[in-house]
C-alpha cells in the first residue's frame, strides 16, 4: 500500500491548484483530483460557457443590425465546429496543467477521489494514504438533481454534459430560473434552438433588484419561451427525444437541461464522518481565516476555499480565497482575514446582467428610505446608446445620501459585466459617488458614460471636484 507524508495536501485541482506556489518548491505537496484536471470553471463552467455565449451573441447581432439599417442573416450555425474549437483549447489546457503537475518532483498528483480521515489524513480509492502537515479542501460543488421519473435518461443533461452534445438540439427544455439556466437559455436560443424554460416561481433570477428583475424577465420572455409557475413532473423517452410531463400538458423536446442549483461536495469527501461543521446547505463552516471548524473551533492546519465552503459559488471568490489560503499556509504565525468585501457577479445571459451590493429593497431596509438615493440611467439616453439604438439597457446605482457612500449597483444591458467595474472599484476602495463621478475623465462618447450619468444623478454631498 502506498503512503505519502507531505507538507501540504490539497483536495481538488480547480482554484486549489493555484495554492502550489514557489514557496513549496523545496517541500512535498500532494494534490488529489478525482475528475478532469483543472476543475469546474475551466472544464465545464465559466470558460466554455462564455466561449459559447460569444458566437450566440454574434448570431443575435442580426436583431441589432436590423435596427441600424443593416440587413443580415445567419447562414449557418456550425455546432460541431464551435464545440470542437472550444474544447480543442480547453482540453489542451487541462491536460497541459496535469502534465506539468505530474512532472514536478516535489508534487504528487493523485488522480483519484479521496476521503478525509482523522488528523489531516486522506485515503484514495486504491487505498493510497496521504498524511499532511497542512490540508486544504477545495473540492467544489456539483449539479443538484430533482427526484423525478426519467431524470437518468440519456437526453437529460446538466451543464457538465450539455456543451458536448453531438448536434445543436432543435428544441430544448431547461428546468430552472437561475444563473446557469438563464445563460444557457440565451446561448441556445441565440444559436437557433427553440428553448422553453420552466420556472417554479413567478420570475427568472428573482434574487435580483426588482427593477432589474422585471426588465430582465420581459426581455427573456421576448427572446425564448418562459413558463412561470411550472414544474416538470416526469421525463419520458420518445422516438425523437423526450416528453416533459407538466401535469395535464406534455412538452416534446430533443433534450432537457437541468440547472436547479449546485450542492457542495462535502458528502463525497466524508466531511460529516470526519466531524467537520456544516451549514444547513451542506457547505463546510470556516472562520475568517478560512480555517475549517470542528465543534465550533478551527482545526489546526485545515483550510477550505471555493464552492465547498462559500455562499457565493463564483470563480473570482474561489480565486480570492485561494490567494488568502496560500498566504495563510505560508504564514501560520500572521494569518490574514477574509476581507468580506461586497461580491460582484455577472450573468452572461441576454441581456447581460451585473450586480454588486444591496438591492433597492435591501438598501431601503438597511439605510432607511429617507437616507437612500437611487438613480437608474437608461443606456438609450446616452450618446453611445443612440449609436446602438439601445432600447432596454439600465444601469442603477444606490448610495447613502448622507455620505455619498455607494451601497449597490445593478445593470442589465450590453457589456454590463465591464461597465460595473468602476462602481466595484469605488465601493471596494471607499470612494464616494461624487468623487467617483467627477474625479476623473470619462471617455466621450463611450458606452461607459452610462455609468458616469448614473453616478451624477445621485443626490449626494458635493466632493468639491468638478
Ligand atoms: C456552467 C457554469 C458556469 C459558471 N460560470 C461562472 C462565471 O461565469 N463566473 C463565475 O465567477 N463563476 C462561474 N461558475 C462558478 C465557478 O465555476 C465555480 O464557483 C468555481 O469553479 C469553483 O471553484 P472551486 O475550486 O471551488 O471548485 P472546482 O473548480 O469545482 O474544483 C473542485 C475539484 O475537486 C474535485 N473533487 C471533488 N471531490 C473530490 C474528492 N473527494 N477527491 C478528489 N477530488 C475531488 C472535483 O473533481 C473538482 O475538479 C460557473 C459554474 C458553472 C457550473
Ligand atoms: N456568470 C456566473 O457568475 C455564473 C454562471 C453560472 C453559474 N454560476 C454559479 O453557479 C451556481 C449554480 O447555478 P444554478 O443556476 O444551478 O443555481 P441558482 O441557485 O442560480 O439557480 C437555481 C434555480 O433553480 C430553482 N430550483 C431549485 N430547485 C428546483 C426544483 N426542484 N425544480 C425547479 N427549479 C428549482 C431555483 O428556484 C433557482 O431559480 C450559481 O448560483 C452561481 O453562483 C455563476
Amino acid at each position: 500500500m502506498t503512503s505519502h507524508n507531505v507538507d501540504l495536501a490539497i483536495i481538488g485541482s480547480g482554484s486549489g491548484n493555484s495554492l502550489i506556489t514557489n514557496y513549496w518548491d523545496d517541500k512535498k505537496v500532494a494534490i488529489a483530483e478525482g475528475s478532469t484536471f483543472g476543475g469546474t470553471c475551466l472544464n465545464v463552467g465559466c470558460i466554455p460557457t462564455k466561449m459559447f455565449v460569444r458566437p450566440a451573441h454574434l448570431a443575435r447581432g442580426v436583431e441589432e443590425a436590423a435596427l441600424l439599417g443593416v440587413k443580415m442573416s445567419v447562414e449557418n450555425v456550425d455546432w460541431p465546429a464551435m464545440r470542437d474549437r472550444i474544447f480543442g483549447r480547453i482540453d489542451a489546457i487541462s491536460s497541459g496543467g496535469e502534465d506539468y503537475r505530474e512532472r514536478l518532483e516535489n508534487v504528487e498528483l493523485i488522480s483519484q477521489y479521496v476521503t478525509l480521515g482523522q488528523d489531516n489524513t486522506l485515503t484514495a480509492q486504491d487505498g493510497t494514504t496521504i498524511s499532511a502537515k497542512q490540508l486544504v479542501i477545495a473540492a467544489g460543488s456539483r449539479p443538484s438533481m430533482p427526484n423525478i421519473e426519467g431524470i437518468e435518461l440519456d437526453a437529460v443533461h446538466t451543464s457538465d454534459s450539455v456543451m458536448r452534445l453531438d448536434k445543436l438540439p432543435e428544441s430544448l427544455v431547461i428546468i430552472g430560473g437561475g444563473y446557469i439556466a438563464c445563460e444557457f437559455a440565451a446561448m441556445f436560443s441565440g444559436l437557433g434552438t427553440k428553448v422553453t424554460q420552466l420556472v417554479r416561481s413567478g420570475a427568472l433570477m428573482r434574487q435580483l433588484d426588482t427593477e432589474i428583475s422585471d426588465a430582465y424577465n420581459k426581455e427573456a420572455a421576448a427572446h425564448w419561451t418562459v413558463r412561470y409557475h411550472t414544474e416538470a413532473k416526469a421525463l419520458r423517452q420518445t422516438d425523437s427525444g423526450l416528453d416533459v410531463v407538466l401535469g395535464d400538458e406534455t412538452l416534446s423536446a430533443d433534450a432537457v437541461l437541468v440547472a436547479i442549483g449546485r450542492i457542495p461536495n462535502t458528502d463525497k469527501i466524508g466531511a460529516e464522518k470526519a466531524g467537520l461543521d456544516l451549514h444547513q446547505d451542506g457547505r463546510l463552516k470556516v472562520d475568517e481565516y478560512q480555517r475549517v471548524l470542528r465543534a465550533g473551533k478551527p482545526v489546526t492546519g485545515l483550510y477550505a476555499l471555493g464552492d465547498i465552503s462559500s455562499a457565493a459559488q463564483l470563480k473570482h471568490v474561489a480565486n480570492y480565497e485561494a490567494r488568502l489560503v496560500a498566504y495563510n499556509l505560508e504564514h501560520p504565525e500572521s494569518l490574514r482575514k477574509n476581507s468580506n468585501r461586497a461580491v460582484p457577479a455577472a450573468v452572461f445571459t441576454h441581456p447581460e446582467i451585473a450586480i454588486i451590493g444591496l438591492t433597492e429593497e435591501e438598501a431601503r431596509e438597511q439605510l432607511g428610505a429617507e437616507n437612500l438615493t437611487v438613480k437608474t440611467q437608461k443606456f438609450g439616453d446616452t450618446a453611445y446608446g443612440w449609436a446602438m439604438e439601445e432600447q432596454t439597457g439600465l444601469f442603477k446605482v444606490l448610495a447613502d445620501k448622507r455620505t455619498g457612500k455607494l451601497v449597490g449597483a445593478h445593470a442589465m444591458g450590453p457589456e454590463s459585466s465591464n461597465l460595473i467595474q468602476p462602481v466595484i472599484m469605488a465601493m471596494n476602495l471607499d470612494i464616494d459617488a461624487h468623487t467617483a463621478a467627477t474625479g476623473q475623465y470619462w471617455i466621450h462618447p463611450a458606452l461607459m458614460e452610462v455609468v458616469e450619468n448614473a453616478l451624477l444623478g445621485l443626490d449626494v454631498p458635493d466632493s468639491g471636484l468638478l
